[in-house]
């Protein structure tokens, strides 16, 4: 589908005077239809007016473009019109005279009388017949402004663009220019982007409330639809059943964003060595074969090219461990499960709530869903096999823990075919080195794991992979480098540092041609404890199953850097909410946003994939799906949620995540 306006992933970036540079808007991506009334809401300074500058082609975006019915804009041109809040009219010429200059040069090729009856038109289309002959300093603040809008209107733009037009005027003067407005706008079909403070008159006027971020690197958070019919008058809206929580919508964001700004105010320790806060680092990993970029990046000496000289990799028995171990300052930072730090951060089972960040990505994909291989035995080969099991067996899975994407996908997965992952079967957490050994005991019938747990049982006959995670959602986050936040604010450069490292080590992994070489490091006793054969599937050789069927090349089994892999996107960050709440394993934050940009910081991975000269973009906030279909729309969480059929009683609550006190030390069992 081709929209009219296309707002391709801005980037606007200020150079300022002591040599830096403050990035105002990041990664804006927006498209608006033909006639449709888009508002711009957000705090003072979000780069609002940056935004439509750049649509007027004032202003150039660092980065991005914008095309305008099919053709790029550059500059400024007579397709698109601004109205300013101060009217910006000629004070020595008359209403008539204001208009007319720009009719006469926008319009020249028109005969005189053509050229005259439009201007008079827009005279009387913005009621100003009797004020016609007026100069400016005789009319009121009201009728500046509806000049300036008969002036925009008078060209025919394709575009009307408005910056905050009824900011000066009183409030009985505005709800007259806004209805007139919006009159005028229904009429003629025009396509308009308003930039406004007015959560009511962005709902009188708009199809869509787009709300911005504060800055620095500002972006969209959400967007509204509002799905009141037009034409409209003020009253209906406001009796509209949906505008009251529309307008508390926005004003909640608005909220966020506001608590936001102040918690931005952060501490900053001493610089120690190489320009880092701290060179010495510990960081937990737990044995799978995407801890590999933690593995490389000691081996290969990319923490060592970053700085950071000492770091030791603390191999830990369960994610418990790795949590603990966070939790309690043991560890500077660890391998997480994509989960986690958004869990910790809002408190699961009755671990007190611990902000907790992640800045990369460090491995997408890598898992199987793992049976014993009876079930394949009796025929057990997909989803709806299974499901005939479990009438007469009890079956018992795995997954490595509550809050790991084995737990979410496995139970996704499972209710998909309306399996209900609590009744119906049994789940229980098990470490995932010790998954085989309890497959073998029969203590379990089955799991999901990363490798190379999955093909150790597989080669030693004990299981065969019923689906792998390509099968239910290709390109999910996998594991995520989680510090904890009072850490990274006091340790910021050092933070930067290791994200480059380990950046820069996914990289290195996936490239295919050293695979070799990354295996057999991995295979040291320190870090997999495994055969290094158990781990070849998927990471080297093409992934058998273990079904008798021809292994298969699934080149993207382990994927570590391509396609933007290691952008801590909010989108996916925002499904992984979802799912924690659906089990009932964390609340759903009713202030979801907020919680998204504090946990998944998308800037300071940014930050690292700038200075290394890698595209820093965030991917998409687009809706997205997994293997069934259903569409997951990053604007509709709570939407989304109840249109899944198997899940428990939805627990949405405010979070209010304090700074960390010392309660965060208490370690739940
Ligand atoms: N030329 C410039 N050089 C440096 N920084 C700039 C420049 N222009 C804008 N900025 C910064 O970019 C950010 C966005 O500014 P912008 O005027 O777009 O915000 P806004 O949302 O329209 O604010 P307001 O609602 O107060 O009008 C601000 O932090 C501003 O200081």
């Amino acid at each position: 589908m081709s929209f009219f306006v296309e707002i391709d992933h801005i980037d606007r970036t200020f150079p300022l005077k002591d040599g830096g540079s403050y990035i105002a808007l990041k990664n804006i991506d927006l498209n608006v239809k033909k006639g449709e009334f888009v508002s711009l809401i957000g705090h003072s300074g979000c780069g609002k007016s940056t935004l439509l500058n750049i649509l007027a082609g004032l202003d150039k975006p660092t980065q991005g473009g914008i095309v305008l019915d099919g053709r790029q804009v550059t500059e400024p041109g007579p397709d698109r019109m601004m109205v300013f809040q101060n009217y910006s009219l000629l004070p020595w010429k008359t209403v008539r005279e204001n208009v007319s200059l720009a009719v006469e040069k926008v319009l020249k090729t028109l005969p005189k009388d053509e050229r005259d009856r439009i201007v008079e038109h827009h005279i009387d289309l913005v009621g100003l017949r009797n004020a016609a002959d007026k100069k400016p300093r005789e009319l009121s603040g009201g009728m500046k402004q509806r000049v300036a809008i008969a002036r925009a209107l008078a060209i025919r733009p394709k575009l009307l663009l408005l910056d905050e037009p009824f900011g000066a005027l009183d409030a009985l003067t505005r709800g007259n220019l806004q209805q007139q407005l919006m009159q005028i706008c229904e009429e003629n079909h025009l396509t308009c982007v308003m930039v406004t403070h007015d959560v009511d008159e962005a709902l009188l006027l708009s199809d869509r409330i787009v709300m911005l971020t504060n800055g620095p690197e500002s972006h969209v958070g959400q967007i509204l639809d509002v799905a009141i019919p037009r034409p409209r008058q003020r009253l209906e809206v406001v009796n509209h059943p949906s505008y009251y929580s529309l307008r508390n919508e926005i004003i909640y964001f608005l909220n966020q964003q506001k608590r936001d700004k102040k918690r931005k105010q952060k501490q900053i320790g001493a610089i120690a060595r190489n320009g880092l806060e701290k060179v010495n680092l510990d960081i937990g990993f737990v044995p799978l074969t995407d801890c590999a970029p933690l593995v490389v990046a000691k081996e290969k000496g990319f923490f060592a090219k970053h700085g950071l000289e000492q770091v030791n990799l603390s191999r830990e028995p369960s994610w418990k461990a790795v949590a603990d171990g966070i939790r309690t300052q043991r560890l500077d930072a660890a391998q997480m499960l994509a989960g986690m730090p958004l869990a910790m951060t809002l408190g699961y089972a009755d671990n007190p709530r611990l902000p907790v960040i992640t800045a990369l990505v460090t491995a997408r994909n890598g898992n199987a869903i793992t049976l014993k291989k009876e079930f394949l035995d009796r025929g057990v080969r997909s989803l709806s096999d299974l499901k005939s099991v479990l009438k007469d067996d009890p079956v018992t899975l795995a997954t490595v823990h509550p809050t790991s994407m084995h737990n979410l996908m496995l139970r996704y997965w499972l209710a998909s075919a309306g399996i209900d992952p609590d009744h119906d079967l049994k789940l229980t957490i098990v470490p995932p080195p010790q998954m085989v050994a309890n497959l073998s005991a029969g203590n379990i019938d089955g799991y999901c794991v990363g490798e190379p747990w999955n093909s150790r049982a597989i080669r030693e006959g004990l299981g065969y992979a019923i689906a792998t995670d390509l099968d239910i959602w290709a390109a999910h986050p996998e594991k995520v480098l989680g510090v904890r936040e009072d850490w990274t604010n006091q340790h910021p450069e050092t933070h930067n540092a290791l994200v480059k490292a380990l950046l820069e080590a996914c990289e290195y992994c996936d490239d295919r041609r050293n695979r070799e070489e990354i295996l057999s490091l991995m295979a040291r006793p320190q870090y997999m404890g495994a055969s290094a054969d158990y781990a070849r599937p998927g990471f080297i050789d093409a992934y058998d199953r273990g079904t008798g069927e021809a292994p298969e090349s699934l080149l993207r089994f382990n994927q570590f850097h391509v396609d933007n892999a290691n952008c801590p996107g909010r989108a996916e960050g925002l499904w992984i909410l979802t799912q924690l709440a659906r089990w009932e394993i964390t609340a759903f934050p009713r202030n979801w946003i907020e919680v998204l940009e504090r946990v998944r910081r998308v800037d300071v991975y940014g930050r690292a994939a700038r200075e290394l000269g890698l595209p820093d973009n965030e991917g998409n906030r687009h809706p997205f799906q997994l293997f069934d279909g259903k569409v997951f729309n990053p604007d509709d969480p709570i939407g989304y949620l109840n249109s899944l059929e198997i899940g428990r009683d939805l627990r949405i609550e405010e979070i209010i995540i304090d700074p960390v006190s010392e309660s965060h030390l208490a370690i739940a069992v």
